[in-house]
């Protein structure tokens, strides 16, 4: 008898918390956009975003040591679940999110709260349903782009400069295709932005995008990896198409195929580097790398091993794909290369 109550209980409980995630509760639609309280760990964070029942805490269940509750009915998921994925010797964050539904963007359900949380990684893995309408893929572009999510684009080619006096200069770099002086002032004059220097040097830019170059400090440029799952219950021919589109995945976690393939691109995406140390004459220790943002110098490589090593630092020496011979002897502006062996020489 007992049990059953308590049963009920819970079952209301998560009725409950279903239901909130559906509409906005008290003190709704306005507040709560500060995300999930999960602490970022590892080497970069991907948030699993998509519609319910995508298959999103399934996708986690595959990848990770985690299990995040799975069932066929919408929003089992009713918070940010994070699991860790490791992929040679990296340690990535995946946060496996709620479902979010059209409307998300202006707070409905835990809308909200779901993208901020998803404003905070390095990459965005949208899951989609392969057996669902097309237009799941837009509308959910939709919920990110009106939170100032920004996925697989750069930040425009335009030049900002907020001034004390001197009314608005607006200078062109090439004659614009979108955009005219007329149009600048009076959009700078909406924004209130009387006195500023500006300076389009993409001839494409367009309006939205000297908007977000005004609004700069609330967008996010993020990469975006699609990724149709539940191909096991689609034809042929229309998995050929899903899987020619940019920027795009297929899998069946049902099935166990393609899942590697979407971690291989996942870590792709991320473009970490992956820096393996040496001592004079020792091997390099292969399990254990050194995870470094691409791009990263010699310099950042230092840092990342001891604050203080570069002070100390005479030259390093690279084996690997950035170095022109090995092992090439480098400073500590050399830009490095995924999976370079590098031995620094101290003073
Ligand atoms: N046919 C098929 N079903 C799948 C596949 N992957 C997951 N499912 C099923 O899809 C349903 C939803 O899976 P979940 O992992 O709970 O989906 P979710 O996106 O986390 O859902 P919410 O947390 O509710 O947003 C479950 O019944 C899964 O068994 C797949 O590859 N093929
Ligand atoms: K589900
Ligand atoms: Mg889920």
């Amino acid at each position: 008898m007992r049990r059953t109550q308590s049963k009920e209980q819970s079952n209301r409980k998560l009725a409950r918390l279903r239901a909130q995630l559906l509409e906005p509760g008290p003190g709704g639609a306005g507040t709560a956009g500060t995300g999930f309280d999960v602490s970022k760990s590892g080497d970069a964070r991907i948030a699993l975003v998509g519609f319910p029942s995508v298959g999103k805490s399934t996708f986690l269940s595959k990848i990770t040591k985690t299990k995040s509750e799975i069932a066929a009915y919408a929003f089992t998921t009713l918070t940010a679940i994070p699991g860790v994925l490791e992929y040679g010797g990296a340690e990535i964050q995946i946060l496996d999110l709620p479902g979010i539904i059209e409307g998300a963007a202006e707070g409905k359900g835990r809308g909200r709260q779901v993208i901020s949380a998803a404003k905070t990684s390095d990459l965005v893995v949208m899951i989609l349903d392969a057996t669902k309408k097309a237009e799941q893929r837009s509308q959910l572009e939709r919920e990110l782009y009106a939170v100032g999510i920004r996925l697989n684009k750069e930040p425009p080619n335009i030049y900002l400069k907020p001034k004390k006096a001197g009314g608005m200069k607006i200078t062109f770099q090439t004659p614009p295709k979108h955009l005219d002086e007329k149009m600048l002032y009076n959009i700078l004059r909406d924004y209130k932005m009387l006195n500023c220097e500006v300076l389009v040097r993409d001839e494409n830019a367009t309006v939205d995008d000297f908007i977000d170059t005004i609004m700069a400090s609330h967008r996010k440029y993020i990469k975006c990896l699609y990724v149709y799952n539940k191909i096991d219950s689609i034809s042929l021919p229309h998995l050929n198409d899903l899987a020619r589109e940019a920027h795009t995945c297929v899998m069946s976690c049902e099935l166990d195929l393609g899942i590697s393939d979407v971690v291989d691109r996942c870590w792709e995406e991320l473009r970490l580097i992956r820096v393996y140390t040496k001592r004079k004459g020792i091997d390099p220790d292969f399990s254990e790398a050194l995870i470094v943002r691409h791009g990263s110098t010699i310099e950042d490589v230092c840092d990342q091993v001891h604050r203080t090593l570069k002070e100390t630092f005479k030259y390093a020496l690279v084996w690997g794909a950035s170095a022109r011979h090995v092992p090439q002897r480098v400073g500590l502006s050399h830009v490095v290369a995924d999976e370079d062996v590098v031995s620094i020489v101290a003073k």
